[in-house]
């Protein structure tokens, strides 16, 4: 069976566990991964991670000129860089190359350009790209609809060296209306991967929604979920919210 190639942006704490998980995955084969500087340049990364075999080349963004994605033909490029890989998105997009990004973080700016792209390819885009955080988001949409009088706080932990609010965190506040500075606490300690929690406080009882990534693995196995619910469908804007909630509905119990 054919199997499907898969390019990476990002071989960071990130990157490397995605990439791992690509390679262990028969389904997949891993064609490059992109970094931002020139370590290990030209070496595979399927070696850099143990694998006796050659597969997932490692690039520059600097050697991403007009003609790499047609040279390195995959079909979907999965990024866990920064925010900045978007400006190479096009360039992959007139390629026919899917794309799932799972960078946390983008400015309008962005979105927008990511949308723009959506109107001839298949684009998604998910801050966290795990099945269940995106259960605990349509879950928490829905309980908000049966409590509305629910008392809602948000809490995210991460490892110390997170700068930045967690960008589901900011998404679940957005989804719930609620305002980040008021409802969104984060906490940084050692080397949580990432946990969230949505807790909904009532006068007779509170409902804690929480999930926790316990290793980077989830966002891989996230993101070879994604790479697959793309391949097929129609050009458009997708997220792992909108193909959960699809599930949900598919699903509930009828009793
Ligand atoms: N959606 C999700 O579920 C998740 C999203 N993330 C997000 O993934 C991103 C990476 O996280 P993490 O791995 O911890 O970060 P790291 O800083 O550990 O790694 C970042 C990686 O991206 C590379 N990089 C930076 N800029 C570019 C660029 N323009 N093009 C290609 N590669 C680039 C860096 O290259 P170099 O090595 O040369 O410096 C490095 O390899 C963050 O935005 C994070 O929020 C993380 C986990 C889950
Ligand atoms: O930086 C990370 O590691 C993560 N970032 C994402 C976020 O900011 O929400 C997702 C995940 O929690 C891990």
């Amino acid at each position: 069976m054919k199997k499907i190639r898969v390019g990476i942006f990002g071989f960071g704490k990130t990157g490397k566990v995605i990439a791992n998980e690509f390679l262990n995955d028969s389904q997949f084969a891993l064609t490059w991964v992109v970094r931002k500087g020139y370590a290990d340049h030209h070496k595979y990364a399927s070696r850099l991670l143990g694998y006796e075999f050659d597969a997932g080349k490692i690039f520059s963004i600097e050697d991403v000129d007009n003609d790499f994605f047609r040279e390195r033909p995959v079909d979907a490029l999965v990024d866990f860089s920064d925010s900045s890989g978007v400006y190479l998105y096009k360039k992959a997009a007139e390629a026919g190359i899917s794309i799932v990004s799972a960078i946390s973080k983008y400015e309008q700016e962005e979105i927008d350009l990511i949308k723009s792209l959506a109107k001839y390819n298949r684009v998604l885009y998910s801050p966290n790209i795990t099945l269940g955080i995106n259960v605990l988001m349509v879950a928490a949409q829905i309980l908000q609809k049966i409590a509305p009088h629910a008392d809602i706080e948000i809490v995210e932990e991460h490892f110390k060296g997170k700068r930045e609010v967690s960008g589901t965190a900011k998404r679940i506040a957005n989804l719930l209306g609620l305002n980040e500075e008021e409802h969104l606490n984060s906490i940084r300690v050692g080397g949580i991967v990432g946990r969230h929690e949505i807790i909904f406080g009532m006068p007779n009882q509170t409902i804690r929604l929480q999930h926790e990534s316990i290793n980077r693995a989830a966002f891989g196995q996230g993101a070879i979920f994604a790479v697959k619910c793309l391949i097929g469908q129609p050009p458009g804007l997708y997220t792992m919210e909108t193909i959960i909630a699809e599930m949900f509905r598919q699903n509930i119990p009828v009793y």
